[in-house]
């Protein structure tokens, strides 16, 4: 599905990472772990053809992932540390505004992460778990094949990273893959682990 090659990013003068390669088949999870600057959120930036590759390159069945960035873009959700919240739209209204690109049920998304009594509420009200949850809800929106999670479980009470699990286990089932960067465990078994490093 997805295979990258020797890929390095440069980031102001400083090399974040170099020599980079594996391969993420359908279904499969892939942990990133490393300490603080090792370049995680970079690779899933990187990965969601938002930070260029400076060497390297990365494959989606066989062929250069980004020769065209709309399909690249299509197929994948990147979900970053930050919500990426409109803080004045409800949280129903939020869903909608990605439905309106994506498609799916905006009530089965509520379900999913338990907001649906909270539907009507401005998202800025949400506590930082809840505002955790209505983005985690985009994923639960409409099937695509590859998630790029940046710390996805940061601020969850353990039923939500249970509920949290049924949503991994359903997109792997599906066939989708995982990419997620952590430095707790998540509920992904049988996931992978590519631990980065800071660059020398
Ligand atoms: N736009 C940028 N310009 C210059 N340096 C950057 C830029 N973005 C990231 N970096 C640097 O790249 C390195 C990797 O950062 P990144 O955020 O990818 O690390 P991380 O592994 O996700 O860290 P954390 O565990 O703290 O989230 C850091 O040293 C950071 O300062």
């Amino acid at each position: 599905m997805l295979e990258a090659k020797d890929m390095a990013v440069v980031r102001g003068e400083r090399v974040v990472f170099a020599g980079l390669s594996f391969r993420v088949a359908p279904g499969e999870a892939l942990l990133l772990t490393g300490p603080n600057g090792a370049g995680k959120s970079t690779l899933l930036r990187a990965l969601a053809g938002l930070v260029p590759l400076a060497e390297g390159e990365m494959l989606w069945a066989g062929e250069d992932a980004l020769a065209e960035p709309a399909e690249h873009a299509a197929r994948l959700r990147y979900l970053a540390h930050a919500e990426a919240l409109k803080p004045s739209l409800t949280v129903a209204e939020n869903l909608r505004f990605w439905a309106s690109r994506w498609g799916g049920d905006i009530g089965a998304a509520l379900e999913a992460v338990a907001l649906a009594p909270l539907a009507e509420l401005p998202a800025r009200m949400l506590s930082a778990g809840q505002k955790r949850r209505l983005a985690l809800a985009r994923l639960a929106l409409a099937p695509c094949a590859l998630w790029l999670l940046d710390e996805p479980s940061v601020g969850l009470d353990t039923a939500s990273v249970a509920r949290f699990g049924d949503l991994l286990a359903r997109h792997r089932a599906a066939g989708g893959a995982v990419l997620a960067a952590t430095h707790v465990p998540l509920p992904l078994p049988g996931a992978r682990e590519l631990r980065l490093e800071p660059a020398a």
